[in-house]
């Protein structure tokens, strides 16, 4: 897991990494300029582009005069290098880098305070004006200057992150940000570049490793975990020889009404393609012939209306409990059964969700280490409306450790939150997934996991790692702009051969 840290973090890393390695500052600069410069050469390997460097005359700046040698050094012959002298302050490894940068032949200008921006005529910018030093909003000539170069429609590389742009508290949408098309990123990803505020100032983003000290990164023992595939890996369990369906648990995923069957039906077949060794449906009785048809691997437990169903429930490993299931009383009475007679953690997505926002009470008699799949809309049901998702970032910390539970926040980059106060941000799945009945998947494959033994933050990990692998597999190869739930559930056991 990657740690991920706010910029107060990572400037104390970079200082504890200059203080305790044997790499200077202005070394640590040239390791970050070049790991840019290997990503940049990648995106955009025509030699013949014509680049404009704009740097401040910070770090991020220096960091911008040091790519600028790199890339001229590599045959990119058409660099302008153009200096922002909008302060007087410079930091003295950009001025190191200024003066090696003065031996080679490139043209330099400076854009003095005050001064309108001059003509730009180059195709790539390369943002390096001002990185995670930001320490408040732009203004005065700042701002114009960023407005003015976000009117030119000129494909914008930001050096470590866009200018204007906060990598960790609340976002402001009306930010004055140099919106960039490629952030190359030192280290990790920005905790706000995981956000959906984001979307409007970054269109991607790679994080480049540059060696800062990962035991002082440890150390800091930050909440927020970026999950890459090594982590997964390390988790799944291959099946021993002499296993059976029994090793591998049964799990009973309470779900579907008449019109709402379909949540049902992809909930449990994913649950069966997860693993879980027998996988019962408790279903209604309109929807035995669906079920029968759709998956006969699946068991079912039929409910009648006004009837409660007879439930063995300590004969489960395992339960999820809401896709399709419906808000009426034989819903409620059904989620108020399982959470007074069950004692194990259980899975509760969708209209059980939205049942437990109704009457809040009943959340205290979630089983210990129970994980809630809301998306955004249910997360604001259940907690309260927020005006932005660093608010919900928080929000979820607190009510996992309040409630000593898991929530899994269903987003592009899905966030586990854990009963410790731990986040996980997930690292796959991409926009084709955005399709009804993705979230009733990915509830049956972490209930499989759960049933199989996984821990609770195990199940909820590898569970949204898997599905949303799955749905990049089906979709970025082909460049798909739509992949089906059904097939993300049919796609699991060849997405965990692979990693296995
Ligand atoms: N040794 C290191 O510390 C490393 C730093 N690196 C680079 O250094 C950058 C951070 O550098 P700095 O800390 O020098 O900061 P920046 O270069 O981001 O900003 C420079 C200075 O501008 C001022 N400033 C902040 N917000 C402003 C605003 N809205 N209007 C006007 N002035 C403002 C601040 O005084 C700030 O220190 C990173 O983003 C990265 O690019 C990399 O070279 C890796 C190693
Ligand atoms: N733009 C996107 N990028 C990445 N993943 C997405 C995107 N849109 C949706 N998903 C994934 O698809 C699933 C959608 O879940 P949800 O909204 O609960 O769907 P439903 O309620 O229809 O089953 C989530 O796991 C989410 O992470
Ligand atoms: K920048």
């Amino acid at each position: 897991m990657l740690p991920l840290l706010t910029a107060a973090q990572i400037r104390q890393v970079d200082a504890y990494t200059i203080a305790n390695e044997p790499v200077s500052s202005i070394d640590l600069m040239e390791r970050a300029s070049k790991a840019f410069v290997s990503w940049f050469v990648n995106h955009f390997p025509d030699k013949r582009n014509t680049i404009s460097v704009y740097c401040g005359t910070g770090n991020n700046g220096g960091d911008g005069l040091a790519i600028a040698s790199i890339l001229y050094e590599h045959g990119y012959e058409f660099i302008n290098v153009k200096i922002v002298r909008f302060s007087n302050k410079v930091s003295p490894d950009f001025a190191e880098n200024l003066q090696r940068l003065q031996s080679l032949n490139l043209t330099t200008e400076s854009i003095e305070q005050g001064q309108t921006a001059p003509q730009e005529t180059s195709d790539i910018l390369i943002d390096a004006i001002l990185g995670s030093g930001l320490n408040k909003p732009l203004a005065g000539d700042y701002l114009e200057l960023v407005n003015h170069l976000n009117t030119l429609d000129k494909t914008i590389v930001a050096v470590d992150v866009p200018t204007g742009f906060y990598t960790d508290g609340e976002v402001d949408s009306d930010a004055a940000v140099l919106k960039a098309d490629l952030v190359i990123t030192f280290q990790q990803p920005k905790i706000n570049f995981l956000l959906p505020e984001s979307a409007p100032f970054i269109k991607c983003w790679e994080a480049v490793n540059i060696g800062l000290h990962e035991v002082f990164i440890e150390s800091l023992q930050s909440p927020y975990l970026w999950v890459e595939e090594k982590d997964i890996k390390a988790v799944l369990k291959p099946r021993s020889r002499f296993s059976h369906k029994g090793t591998f648990g049964h799990a009973l995923i309470i779900a579907g009404q008449a019109k709402t069957m379909g949540a049902a039906l992809l909930c449990s077949s994913a649950c069966v393609y997860a693993g879980a060794g027998l996988t019962t449906a408790c279903i209604p009785e309109s929807g035995l012939t669906a079920l029968n048809s759709y998956q006969a691997e699946i068991m079912a437990v039929v409910r009648k209306a006004y009837e409660m169903p007879e439930l063995k429930l300590d004969s489960y490993s395992t339960i999820a409990i809401g896709p399709g299931l419906g808000k009426d009383e034989d819903a409620l009475a059904l989620l108020q059964y399982v959470l007074e007679e069950y004692k194990q953690p259980i899975v509760v997505d969708a209209d059980a969700l939205n049942l437990l926002a109704e009457h809040p009470r009943l959340m205290a008699d979630l089983p210990a280490g129970s994980i809630l799949t809301p998306h955004m809309k249910e997360f604001d049901r259940l907690f309260g409306e927020h005006s932005n998702w660093w608010q919900r970032l928080q929000t979820l910390q607190q009510k996992t450790q309040e409630l000593n539970i898991y929530i899994v926040l269903k987003n592009s980059y899905t966030m586990v939150g854990c009963p410790d106060g731990k986040v996980y941000f997930n690292s796959t799945s991409n926009a084709a997934m955005a399709v009804g009945g993705m979230g009733d998947v990915l509830t049956g494959v972490i209930t499989a996991l759960l049933g199989q033994k996984y821990t609770p933050e195990q199940a909820c990990v590898t569970g949204v790692y898997l599905h949303g692998k799955a749905g990049d597999e089906l979709a970025l190869p082909n460049r798909l702009q739509v992949v089906l739930p059904g097939q993300v559930a049919a796609r699991i056991p060849a997405t965990i051969a692979k990693l296995l």
